[in-house]
C-alpha cells in the first residue's frame, strides 16, 4: 500500500485491470460514466487489481505478483434514515480511494437575486437609545429605500405614539400570524444585545431570515454591526452580497415518561445558545442518564448538563468550563454543570447525532430544562430530553466574515489570552 501510495503522490497511478493490458486507456475509461466490468462513475463495486510498481522492476519473480484492492462504496447514514446528499460533495472515493473533496463548512456569501423589499425591526424593550434608533431607522428605510417595514406590535404603539406619519409601519395582531413572517420578511434587523438576536431567532420556528444585528448592550457576541454607522451598514446589506454565519440551532422534545412512543412530545423548542438542564430550586445533585445515538455516555450527577450549539458556546458553555468554537463548526457541546467529580471533562458530539437525557426514576428530584435561558420545563423520573441539530440555521450577517468576527468577538468581549508582551531585554537563547 506505502508504494502504492507513492506512485499515486507523483501522479502516476500503476494500476491495471487483468483483462486490460492497456493502462491508460483503462484508467481514462473509468473516469467516464461505465467500464465495462461494471464500475460506476460514483465508486467502485467490480474489483480492481492492482499491480505494485516496485515489485515489478525489483523482481522477476514478483513480476507477475498481483495484489487485489477490496473494492466498497460508502454511504451517508443518520438515526437509520439514508440520505447520501454529502457523498461527491464532500468526500470523493473513486477507485477505492477516500480524499476529501470539498469542505463541509465554508464562508458563506449572500447574493440578492431581487431587491428586498421588507424589513422586520426587533428591538430590546425598555431602552431609550434603542427607541431613538428605532425610530431614525424606521424613516430610513421607508423614505429613502421605499421598504416596508414591521415591527412588534409594542414598538408600533411607540412609534404611533411619537408621530402619527408612522401609521404605515405593519405589525400583527396575534402570535398565530408570527408563523407566517418567514414568508413575507426579506430581512430582519435587530437592535439590541444577543439576548436579542435569541429573541429573533425564538420567533422563527422554520426557516430564518436573514439577520443584521446592531449592537445596543453590552458584551455583543453576535452583533457585529454598529448603530452609529446604521446607513452605510443597511446600505452595503441591502446592496449585497454579504458574508453571512449559518449559525446552527438545537431541535429540542420533551417526551414524557406517558408518551406511547418518542415521537408524542410537546410542542419543540429551537434554540439558538443552549438547552439547561439542571436541578432548578431542588438542592440535590441532579441524576441524569445521557445517551447519544442510544449508546450510553454517562450519568450527570452535579447541578446539571449544557447541550449547546457552537454559537452558544461562548455564553453558559464557556462559563461551565466548555471550549470556545467557531460557530460555523457543526457540532454539540456536551458541558456538564459543576459535575461532582474529579474527572468529568467537556466533550463535543457531531452533528448527526441524536442526544437523550433522562431523568432516572431511582433520581431524588426532578429536573428543569431551559431554553436560551427561557421557558422553564420539568422533567419528572422517566421524562426524557431529546435533542439534534435543527434543519433551520439562523443566517447572521458579519462585518467582515464570520472567522473574523468571530476572533473579533472573543477579543473585545472576554479579553481572551490578553497577557503584557514580555519584555525585550532579559536573557535569550543566544547558542541554540
Ligand atoms: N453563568 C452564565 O454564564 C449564564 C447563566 C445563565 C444564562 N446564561 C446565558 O444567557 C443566555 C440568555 O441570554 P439573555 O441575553 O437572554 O440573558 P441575560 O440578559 O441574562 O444575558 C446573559 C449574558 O450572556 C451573553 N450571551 C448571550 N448569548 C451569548 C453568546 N452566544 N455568546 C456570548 N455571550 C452570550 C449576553 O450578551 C449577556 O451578557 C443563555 O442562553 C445563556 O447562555 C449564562
Ligand atoms: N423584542 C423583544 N421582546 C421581548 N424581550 C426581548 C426582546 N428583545 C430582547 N428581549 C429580552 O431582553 C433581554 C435583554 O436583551 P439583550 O441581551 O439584547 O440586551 P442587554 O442585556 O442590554 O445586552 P447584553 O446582555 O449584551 O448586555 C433578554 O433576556 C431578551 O430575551
Amino acid at each position: 500500500m506505502a508504494e502504492q501510495f507513492s506512485a499515486e503522490k507523483n501522479g502516476d497511478i500503476d494500476c491495471e485491470r487483468v483483462k486490460n493490458s492497456d493502462n491508460q486507456s483503462m484508467l481514462q475509461n473509468e473516469s467516464n460514466e461505465y467500464s465495462e466490468t461494471g464500475c460506476m462513475k460514483h465508486g467502485i463495486w467490480s474489483h480492481e487489481v492492482l499491480r505494485d510498481r516496485e515489485s515489478d522492476s525489483n523482481s522477476n519473480a514478483d513480476r507477475n505478483k498481483i495484489m487485489r484492492k477490496a473494492s466498497f462504496k460508502l454511504s451517508w447514514w443518520c438515526n437509520g434514515e439514508n440520505g447520501d446528499q454529502h457523498k461527491h460533495d464532500i468526500v470523493s472515493f473513486e477507485r477505492g480511494n477516500i480524499t476529501t473533496a470539498e469542505r463541509s463548512s465554508k464562508q458563506i456569501s449572500l447574493k440578492w437575486e431581487s431587491d428586498p423589499q421588507t424589513v422586520l425591526i426587533l428591538t430590546k424593550p425598555n431602552s431609550v437609545s434603542v427607541r431613538i434608533l428605532c425610530v431614525q431607522m424606521v424613516r430610513w428605510l421607508r423614505e429613502r429605500k421605499k421598504l416596508n417595514v414591521y415591527v412588534e406590535p409594542r414598538v408600533k404603539v411607540e412609534l404611533v405614539a411619537e408621530s402619527s406619519n408612522f401609521s404605515y409601519v405593519q405589525t400583527w395582531k396575534d402570535d398565530s400570524e408570527i408563523s407566517h413572517l418567514h414568508m413575507k420578511v426579506d430581512l430582519v434587523i435587530t437592535l439590541g444585545g444577543d439576548g436579542t438576536v435569541l429573541w429573533a431567532a425564538s420567533m422563527f420556528k422554520g426557516p430564518v431570515p436573514p439577520i443584521v444585528p446592531f449592537s445596543l448592550g453590552s458584551l455583543g457576541f453576535m452583533t457585529p454591526f454598529h448603530s452609529e454607522h446604521f446607513k452605510d451598514c443597511l446600505d452595503s446589506v441591502l446592496r449585497g452580497p454579504i458574508s453571512i454565519t449559518l449559525r446552527h440551532r438545537l431541535l429540542c422534545r420533551v417526551v414524557r415518561d406517558a408518551a406511547k412512543n418518542e415521537y408524542e412530545t410537546e410542542e419543540p423548542f429551537l434554540v439558538l445558545n443552549e438547552v439547561t438542564i439542571d436541578r432548578g430550586i431542588s438542592s440535590y445533585l441532579t441524576n441524569l442518564e445521557c445517551y447519544c445515538d442510544n449508546s450510553f455516555v454517562t450519568c450527570v450527577q452535579g447541578d446539571g448538563l449544557i447541550l449547546s450549539t457552537t454559537s452558544g458556546s461562548t455564553a453558559y458553555s464557556l462559563a461551565a468550563g466548555g471550549s470556545m468554537v467557531h460557530p460555523q463548526v457543526p457540532g454539540i457541546l456536551f458541558t456538564p454543570i459543576c459535575p461532582h467529580s474529579l474527572s468529568f471533562r467537556p466533550l463535543i458530539l457531531p452533528e448527526h447525532v441524536t442526544v437523550r437525557i433522562m431523568v432516572p426514576f431511582n433520581s431524588r428530584s426532578p429536573a428543569w430544562a431551559s431554553f436560551d435561558g427561557k421557558d422553564r420545563k420539568l422533567l419528572a423520573a422517566g421524562d426524557a430530553l431529546l435533542c439534534s441539530m435543527a434543519p433551520w440555521p439562523v443566517p447572521t450577517a458579519c462585518q467582515v466574515d464570520s472567522t473574523n468576527d468571530f476572533l473579533r468577538s472573543i477579543h473585545d468581549g472576554l479579553h481572551w489570552n490578553l497577557r503584557k508582551t514580555q519584555s525585550f531585554d532579559g536573557p535569550r537563547d543566544r547558542d541554540l
